[in-house]
Formats: C-alpha cells, sequence, structure tokens
C-alpha cells in the first residue's frame, strides 16, 4: 500500500518517529510505499529567506528561487524520514524519472502535474525488501524539477502500482461539519466529495486529498482512505478500517 505522510502531521521529531515505527511495523503484512509531503518545513525556509509564499488553489506557486529553496527543504526530510523508516530508501522524481511532469499552470511557475510514474523503479526496490521513500518534486520536460502537491503525487503512485493508499493528515478524516471530529464521515462517494466540495464543507488542503483518493481510484487503486498521523496508532486503525474517512467510486 502506499502511505501519504502529510507535512502538518509532523508536529515533532517525536510524533514524526512513532508515525516512522508504525509504517515499519506495517510491513510485516504488506508492501509499503511511503510518498510525503512538507508544507510547513518548506514554508519556514522560504520565510528564512525572506520569499514570500503565496497559494492559489491549494498549490504553491512556484518562483525558480523558491524552486530551489522547496527542493533543498524536502531532499532533507526525505533522508531524515528514510532513516526514521529504516530499511528504506529516499528517492524523488528526478531519480530514475520516478516522477515525469507536465507544467500545470504557467502563471503558477514551476508546478507541475505528474504525467508518468517509474513503477518499475520502486518494484525493484520493494524486490530488494526496501522500502520506497518518495519526496513530492518531479522532473519536468525541461530536465528541471517541478513542485508536486504530495497528495497528488501519492494518488499517482498508487494509481501506478494499483495499491491502496492512506493519506495522514492533521485531521481524523473528512468532516462534514468541520471542525467538528464527532462530525467525521466513515464513507464518502465521490458525489458525496464533488458536492462537498461545490458546497464548500470540503475546503483548502482537504480539496487535493479527496481529489487524489478519486484520481487514485480511477487509476486502479483498490481502496483510498484519509486518516489522521496525529498519533500512533492511528495508521494501523485506518488500515483496519476503524477510523478515517474512505473514499468510494
Ligand atoms: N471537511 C473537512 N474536514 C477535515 N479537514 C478539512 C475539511 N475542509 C478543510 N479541511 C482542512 O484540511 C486540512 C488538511 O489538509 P492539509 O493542511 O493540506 O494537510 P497535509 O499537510 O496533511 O496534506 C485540515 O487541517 C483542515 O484544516
Ligand atoms: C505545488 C505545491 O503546493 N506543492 C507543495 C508540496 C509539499 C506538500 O504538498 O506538502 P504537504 O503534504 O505537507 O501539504 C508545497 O509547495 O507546499
Amino acid at each position: 500500500m502506499i502511505v501519504k505522510y502529510g507535512g502538518n502531521a509532523m508536529k515533532s521529531l517525536d510524533l514524526r518517529r512513532a508515525v516512522a515505527a508504525e509504517i515499519a511495523a506495517l510491513r510485516a503484512e504488506q508492501t509499503v510505499v511511503v510518498v510525503h509531503g512538507g508544507g510547513p518545513v518548506i514554508e519556514r525556509e522560504l520565510a528564512a529567506r525572506g520569499i514570500p509564499s503565496e497559494f492559489r488553489g491549494g498549490l504553491r506557486v512556484t518562483t525558480p528561487d523558491a524552486m530551489d529553496v522547496v527542493e533543498m527543504a524536502l531532499c532533507q526530510l526525505n533522508k531524515q524520514l528514510s532513516q526514521d523508516v529504516g530499511h528504506a530508501v529516499g528517492l524523488m522524481g528526478r531519480d530514475s524519472d520516478l516522477l515525469r511532469a507536465e507544467v500545470f499552470d504557467p502563471t503558477l511557475g514551476r508546478v507541475g502535474r505528474v504525467t508518468d510514474v517509474n513503477a518499475d523503479v520502486l518494484r525493484a526496490l520493494l524486490g530488494a525488501g526496501l522500502t520506497p521513500v518518495v519526496g513530492c518534486i518531479a522532473v519536468g520536460p525541461d530536465g528541471d524539477a517541478l513542485n508536486v502537491n504530495a497528495d497528488t503525487a501519492a494518488g499517482a503512485v498508487a494509481g501506478a502500482l494499483n495499491e491502496g493508499i492512506v493519506f495522514l493528515t492533521d485531521v481524523d478524516g473528512v468532516y462534514r461539519n468541520f471542525p467538528d471530529p464527532q462530525s467525521r464521515a466513515a464513507h464518502l462517494t465521490r458525489a458525496e466529495v464533488e458536492g462537498g466540495i461545490l458546497d464548500g464543507w470540503i475546503a483548502g488542503g482537504m480539496i487535493p486529498k479527496v481529489r487524489a483518493a478519486l484520481d487514485a481510484l480511477d487509476r486502479g487503486a483498490p481502496f483510498a482512505v484519509i486518516a489522521s498521523g496525529m498519533h500512533a496508532g492511528a495508521l494501523s486503525a485506518a488500515v483496519r478500517g476503524e477510523a478515517g474517512t474512505r473514499i468510494t467510486p
């Protein structure tokens, strides 16, 4: 399965290591590919350099200067996470054309939309008993890096491998009445997701997540769950179907 680990759920080093240990434990039952984001780390590194951040439609407007910082920040986090998970290899989209992308919208700068996933590289690592840990930078048509939303990247990887996906984030799932956790939907169909976006109760960073979940299902992933990465045990509960929001076709 694919575990998408979002930057907002990496609140502390201890939590990140606890989640990494849970991911490592999952490998006793199934193969695991980790795809990670790192929004808050990127934010911090851009601010430290006086580079302003602007989001449009949930995507970071990425100038060439910002792209350098995004890549640096995500590469470092990638190595830290790989080390935390253990028996892992950290990769970015530039490695063996793992993630190829086209420019999503020129007005957003170096933001990419994944067009191809080199699933053979992932299968080779898995076959060697190693866990791929993938950072959400893709290689563009000009050979330079493109910044890809990590949910979108993870959905594309799940589709390419035909594996299920769990998105770990900082809420317990999709709430019908955000921010009330009691309103968590255990299941949401495509029609409910589309309606939720239109009606506005699915908003902000949850939009790329539900869209990536639907995209993964469209591309052949057998399941997609959005769940909390904020406490130990949450991932295994989500895998057992006891936590989170399962998105269904
Ligand atoms: N209906 C909803 N249910 C839960 N969270 C929602 C909802 N609508 C918007 N959100 C927002 O989506 C956020 C999760 O997305 P994001 O911040 O991008 O996380 P990540 O870094 O894990 O990708 C939540 O923290 C919440 O603020
Ligand atoms: C294009 C775009 O917006 N890229 C994201 C990539 C990181 C990401 O998605 O991280 P989370 O999973 O922590 O949100 C960004 O620059 O923040």
